[in-house]
């Protein structure tokens, strides 16, 4: 039988981790619309767009330590990393549900998530994220991927879907999943290529990693 919620526990939906992790040992990844009600994802689009005018972003590179550069034919978003140790209110709010989250996958699944690293996403009309994978060779602490769409209005024509290649390196089969505000996306990080394509209208997201130590393979 499920466990009640308790009250540490009560920023998710009770259904919403079972179904998670369900999705997660069946597929590798999980889609869930209203990750975060719609005064939750509102709160943080505005603080985020605020963040955005104060010129706070900064262009988003690719690679790791002093490989790490600008490279806008791959990706062209702004982005802000979160610090976890001063989230904002509607942050932390976001932060406690992937922790509660962690908590929950790791029962599951045996893990091992120790922690989450994550940062703000802005993709101006235009922008988008080519192909590609998001554990670096020399750095596999990362093990699941986070996304939390905050466009409220997105629809059909927007652009900036998220296409996940599901058979390894192929092409093909992909699909393609609709940036919802409100929807967590998550899926093993070294398992699925995907990209972002162009995004039409100002795009917007939290984007990050749940990870094991740097000790760990998987
Ligand atoms: O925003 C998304 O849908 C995916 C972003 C992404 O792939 C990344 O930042 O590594
Ligand atoms: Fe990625």
């Amino acid at each position: 039988m499920r466990q009640p919620a308790s009250p540490a526990l009560s920023a998710l939906s009770p259904d919403t981790p079972e179904a998670i992790e369900d999705a997660l040992i069946e597929k590798g990844y999980a889609c869930v619309p209203g990750f975060l009600s719609p005064a939750q994802v509102h709160a943080l689009a505005a603080e985020t767009l605020r963040l955005w005018d104060d010129g706070e972003f900064q262009f988003a590179r690719i690679g790791t330590g002093t490989n790490r550069q600008r490279c806008p034919q791959v990706r062209s978003d702004r982005i802000l990393w979160l610090d976890n140790d001063h989230l904002s209110a509607p942050q932390k709010v976001y932060f406690d549900a992937l922790d509660e989250l962690r908590q929950r996958i790791n029962r599951a699944t045996m893990m091992g998530l120790v922690d989450w690293e994550g940062h703000l996403a802005l993709y101006p009309p235009g922008t988008f994220y080519k192909r590609h994978i998001d554990v670096f060779a020399n750095a596999r602490e990362r093990q699941l991927t986070t996304i939390l769409y905050l466009n409220p209005n997105w629809q059909p024509g927007d652009g900036g879907e998220l296409r996940l290649y599901l058979d390894g390196a192929e092409m093909e089969p992909y699909i393609d999943l609709e940036p919802r505000g409100g929807t967590l996306v998550t899926f093993l990080s070294s398992r699925f290529y995907h990209e972002v394509l162009p995004a039409h209208t100002e795009r917007l997201s939290i984007t990050g990693w749940y990870r094991v130590r740097s000790t760990r393979h998987f």
